[in-house]
């Protein structure tokens, strides 16, 4: 049997008020969704798969292989933050380049590969602007077209169709699921929003205070009222 995509083994992370410590396992091609309130640890599990952060114990492995050492550009991964994805000073093509090759040392392929991400996220014709003469969507998109040009196997996304409002979060979310069957990419996807989620998840990891608290599947999650945590998040008083 081929090894998970995706496995934390016991992995132990601790800032400020936070006192971190995930174990899960994801298959390949799957798709996650990872809920949970504010501050609960969200975005630490992502950073800690792509590498910017690193576990004080436990052990991260990508398709079986152990990535604690591995700096984020070693790992296989893309990750979309939720802002910040671009560089300030560098145009719009220069930005998805960059994702395919560190040094810009890109053939005719791959500088079309970059037009073609444009085309799918319908920014054609963007590619000589700065980040910011864009809107905040629309850098939103560019960074999505970067991931989504990078063809790696595990997907990470940090909120990354916040702010396009539903109709065009709609269009992105098919988009990316679409480019995952090409790919055959891994998705993991922090999102507050449970339509999203049952869109595009066949799973959830719901975290909270540092801790996953429901590893499960999407089907009927949100009508679960077997998870305090969950009530909590929905707003769900325990008696309604
Ligand atoms: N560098 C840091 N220094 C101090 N505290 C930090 C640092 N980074 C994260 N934290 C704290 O760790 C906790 C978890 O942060 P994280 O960003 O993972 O939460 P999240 O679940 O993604 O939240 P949100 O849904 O609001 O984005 C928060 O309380 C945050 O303030």
């Amino acid at each position: 049997m081929n090894a998970p995509a995706i496995t934390f083994d016991a992995v132990c992370f601790g800032v400020g008020n936070l006192s971190a410590e995930f174990s899960f396992s994801r298959e390949a091609g799957s798709v996650t969704a990872v809920l949970g309130p504010s501050g609960a640890g969200k975005s630490t599990l992502l950073n800690l798969a792509a590498g910017f952060l690193s576990p004080r114990s436990g052990e991260i492995r990508l398709h079986g292989k152990r990535v604690n050492e591995l700096a984020p550009a070693e790992r296989g991964v893309s990750m979309v933050f939720q802002d910040n994805n671009l560089f300030a000073h560098l145009d719009i093509r220069t930005n998805i380049g960059l994702g395919l090759d560190p040094a810009l040392r890109l053939d005719a392929a791959a500088w079309s590969r970059v037009e073609a991400a444009l085309e799918r996220v319908d920014l054609a014709g963007f590619g000589n602007r700065m980040p910011a003469t864009l809107s905040g969507g629309e850098r939103q998109r560019v960074a999505l077209a970067r991931a989504f040009a990078r063809h790696r196997p595990l997907l990470l996304l940090d909120e990354p169709f916040d702010g396009l409002g539903p109709g065009l979060a709609a269009d992105m979310l098919s988009l990316m699921l679409d480019i995952r069957t090409e790919v055959g990419a891994t998705v993991i996807m922090v999102t507050h929003d449970p339509d999203e989620a049952r869109t595009a998840a066949q799973q959830v990891l719901f975290v909270s205070g540092g801790r996953i608290t429901a590893d499960a599947s999407i089907a009927g999650f949100f009508e679960r009222r077997d998870l305090p945590d969950l009530e909590k998040y929905l707003g769900r008083s325990a008696t309604s």
